[in-house]
């Protein structure tokens, strides 16, 4: 797992909207050829989908070839209520862009069977050939999409019902009426986000610190269900420094030293190639095939430098 800290929130909204918008243009989306990116609602990517709707705006960008899915959505309320998942990535991101309506997907909180539409959208996951990103948002408690404490590691998509916590936290969007706040909701699996190629998470202000303290510092929980994370190989936690205040100095001064060194040693470039190469696997990326270049071992103890060749953890 990486951890990226940056002094505040617009700065760190800048550096997953610039991240996306690499992988994008690496993997140059065709028709034959479709990137999948997996999606979070919330406060905290507004400012992402802003700085990537501005890119499109600025033709930067084509979303033309881009599927996504969401990764949630309440049970419940209409799908054009304003608080829906629906509603709030129309408003804040697909109606500025040039995506296709069909290659939105998002759960349908009011299905006539919803054990059915869960296993539909994981049906149609594998269809579109797995998520090659997905971009998380946490929760207080430390929940990945809707998989609240005490949720499955190994989870797919499925029916959910929403912790008290959650729900306090999202009257905020209702009013700050609680009894408005739906009380179950679809969600990807926590296993649905682990099988994506990488993913990157953004956790902003203080009120994620404690979660993202649990997640980084501790162990893998079920009540922590982002510290999950750690057992995937291209994970990524996007934090301003509010976020990390709980975490210990000498955790967040390795990782900016990590960071550092990375970039003087071209850290970068070795993880685009590792991720163009899993990318590729599914897709015969033709870029990475021209590469004869030996991949970097990898070692589980951190960022290493020996014989000028780096090592990393994903
Ligand atoms: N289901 C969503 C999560 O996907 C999101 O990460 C979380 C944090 O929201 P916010 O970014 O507003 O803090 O809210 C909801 O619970």
């Amino acid at each position: 797992m990486r951890l990226i800290v940056r002094d505040d929130a617009i700065s760190a909204a800048h550096y997953v909207a610039k991240y996306i918008l690499k992988r994008l243009k690496e993997f140059e989306p065709s028709q034959s050829r479709q990137f999948v990116l997996g999606l979070p609602t919330g406060s905290t990517p507004i400012e992402v989908y802003k700085i990537l709707t501005n890119s499109y705006q600025n033709g930067e960008v084509s979303f033309e070839n881009v599927i996504t899915f969401n990764m949630d959505e309440y049970v419940g309320i209409p799908r054009d209520h304003p608080e829906s998942y629906h509603s709030f990535m129309w408003r804040h991101f697909f109606s500025h862009i040039n995506i296709r309506p069909e290659n939105v997907h998002i759960l349908n909180g009011n299905a006539s069977n919803l054990e059915d539409e869960c296993l539909q959208y994981e049906a149609a996951i594998q269809a579109a050939g797995g998520i090659d990103l997905f971009l998380t948002g946490v929760g207080e408690d430390g929940h990945i999409a809707f998989n609240e404490p005490g949720s499955s590691l190994v989870s797919r998509t499925r029916v959910k019902t929403l912790a008290y916590d959650t729900i306090r936290a999202n009257s905020r969007f209702f009013s700050n009426d609680i009894n408005q706040v739906p009380r179950m909701a679809l969600t990807v699996g926590v296993q649905t986000v682990l099988d994506a190629r990488e993913v990157v998470t953004i956790a902003l202000g203080a009120r994620k610190a404690v979660a993202l303290q649990r997640c980084i510092e501790g162990g893998v929980s079920h009540m922590w269900t982002l510290s999950s994370l750690q057992l995937h190989r291209h994970s990524m936690i996007v934090a301003d420094e509010d976020a990390t205040l709980e975490l210990q100095v000498k955790t967040v001064k390795y990782f900016k030293s990590i960071e550092q060194v990375a970039l003087e040693e071209g850290f970068e470039q070795a993880i685009s190639k590792r991720l163009r190469k899993a990318l590729g696997e599914k897709h015969a990326c033709h870029a990475l095939a021209k590469s004869a270049a030996p991949e970097p071992a990898l070692d589980n103890m951190g960022s290493r430098i020996r014989n000028n060749n780096i090592t990393f953890v994903g």
